[in-house]
């Protein structure tokens, strides 16, 4: 595994495919000339918008989306996570899966996840989500993929951050990178998005990658923003506040290794 940087971008999709791809490609393009090699977009990139209006468009939003993050991985040469985007579950259902997709630099699929964990809350500020009319549920346990190059990564969507056996899993199948790109609620966000993702990197002595959703993407929906990237020890290294943007950090094995060896808190499991 070598040292090299890699991107969160924070985004705020609204309900039009086109629009949130050109929106894409300008953090991508801004990414790369920084410097990324690995480059992760939020959940709902590509569409967040009424359940109705995303789930009359599903197919179109399927189809372009993984041709975007093809196109995107070959042109700029980097390898891009695509965080949680609508693929219908097959022709005749009226569900999809909230996917996510890791591309190569080939334009080569290199893992896929369904969400698991689907959004049925109601929020304390008045906003009820039922991710379940929607979505199906992902049966399998997230994806690891294993890099030489680029350390282990391992893909969740959002909500799963709340579950952490899901990440004690990436830890057993040996993950170093955890990607858990995100459309977190304003008002959940404000109390446990940085401390859920920073316990997932601290207990899984892991770098976790966040990308995210800002603003207010549609009618009363707003997203908390502060895309990050923290490191195995828990340090935030970069933080894109609340203005659509990118952070960028360096994963560096060396800092892997190092924090691994101060706390082997991994090599003490019991249970699991
Ligand atoms: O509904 C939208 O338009 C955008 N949101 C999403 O697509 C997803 C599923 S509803 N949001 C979450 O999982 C938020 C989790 C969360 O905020 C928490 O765990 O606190």
């Amino acid at each position: 595994m070598k040292s090299y940087l890699a991107a969160a971008i924070q985004m705020t999709s609204v309900s039009n495919l086109q629009k949130n791809l050109a929106q894409a490609e300008e953090f991508i393009d801004l990414a790369v000339r920084q410097g990324a090699e690995l480059i992760g977009l939020p959940e709902n990139f590509a569409f967040m918008g009424e359940e109705n209006e995303k789930m009359a468009q599903a197919g179109a939003i399927a189809q372009e989306t993984e041709k975007f993050l093809k196109t995107m991985a070959q042109r700029f040469q980097v390898t891009i996570l695509g965080g949680g985007f609508p693929v219908p579950v097959d022709e005749t259902s009226t569900r999809v899966y909230n996917t996510a997709l890791l591309i190569d630099p080939n334009g080569q699929e290199l893992a896929r996840y369904q969400k698991v964990h689907l959004f049925d809350v109601n929020v304390p500020d008045g906003n009820t989500y039922r991710e379940s009319t929607t979505v199906m549920a992902g049966k399998e346990l997230p994806a690891v993929h294993y890099s030489r190059e680029l350390g282990n990564i391992a893909l969740s969507v959002c909500y799963d951050v709340r579950f952490p056996e899901l990440y004690r899993y990436m830890a057993h199948k040996g993950a170093d990178i955890i990607f858990v790109p995100a459309a977190f609620t304003a008002f959940t966000g404000k109390d446990h998005w940085q401390v859920l993702l920073q316990a997932r990197a601290i207990e899984n002595t892991s770098y976790v990658i966040a990308p995210a959703q800002t603003g207010i993407n549609y009618a009363r929906r707003q997203t908390h923003g502060h895309a990050m990237i923290i490191d195995p020890w828990g340090v935030i290294l970069a933080d894109a506040g609340e203005q659509p943007g990118v952070a960028i950090a360096e994963i560096n094995p060396a800092r892997l290794e190092q924090v691994r060896r101060q706390m082997p808190s991994l090599q003490h499991r019991v249970f699991v």
